[in-house]
């Protein structure tokens, strides 16, 4: 049987761009290690910037994600062309140790929209660390309850144990694809620029 331009479009991986950003040692670039190459690294090593790539499927769709590792951000950190990324969407990580952290993630979301002028992104929250449960500061009501007023989707997960970690990365391609549903065809596929 002949192959359609259309089938073989369809089967060809949509590439997507994401972007990991929260504050210090939230477990970013332990969450992206965990996903691409299935490790886990006790030590602290803080992230300049580092991209990896990875293939998935999807409800059936291959995808291509290209994955942004920033730097942890702190409250004066300057959100600017230093920090460009063409993304399509944003995984907003904080510790679920850390109150300050969950904080900090506001203030990414502030700032990102004030970059790109607009009041919606797609922007998945992630409370990664969650196997250290004695050590909770941030509860997942409260995780839940900001990623409803957000109108996003949101998850818990550790780097550590593996919990959750692909399922972050679905629930953003989900939101990303939400976002590219509403826009005309001949749009789609065009990345945001921060
Ligand atoms: N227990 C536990 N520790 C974690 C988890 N994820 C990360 N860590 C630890 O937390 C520390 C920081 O992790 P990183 O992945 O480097 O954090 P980051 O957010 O990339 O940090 P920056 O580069 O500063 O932005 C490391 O010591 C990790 O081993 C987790 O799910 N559970």
């Amino acid at each position: 049987m002949s192959t359609t331009g259309t089938n073989t479009a369809a089967r060809a991986p949509k590439l997507r761009r994401i972007a990991l950003l929260g504050a210090r040692a939230v477990g970013k670039s332990s969450m992206v290690l965990q996903f691409v190459e299935n490790v886990f690294v006790e030590s602290y090593f803080p992230t300049i910037e580092r991209s990896f790539t990875k293939q998935l499927t999807y409800h059936g769709q291959q995808y291509e994600v290209e994955i942004f590792d920033t730097a942890g951000q702190d409250e004066f950190s300057i959100f600017n062309g230093k920090h460009a990324l063409d993304v399509h969407g944003y995984v907003l990580v904080y510790s679920v140790t850390s109150r300050q952290s969950f904080e900090m993630i506001g203030v990414i979301r502030d700032k990102i929209l004030n970059y790109t002028g607009t009041d919606w992104v797609p922007i998945v929250i992630v409370g990664n660390k969650t196997d250290l449960q004695g050590q909770r500061q941030v509860s997942r009501e409260d995780g839940e309850d900001l990623a409803a007023r957000w109108k996003c989707l949101s998850c818990e997960t550790s780097a550590k144990t593996n919990m959750n970690i692909g399922r972050a990365f679905e629930l953003m391609i989900a939101e990303i694809e939400k976002s590219t549903d509403q826009v005309p065809e001949e749009k789609k596929g065009e990345c945001i620029i921060l």
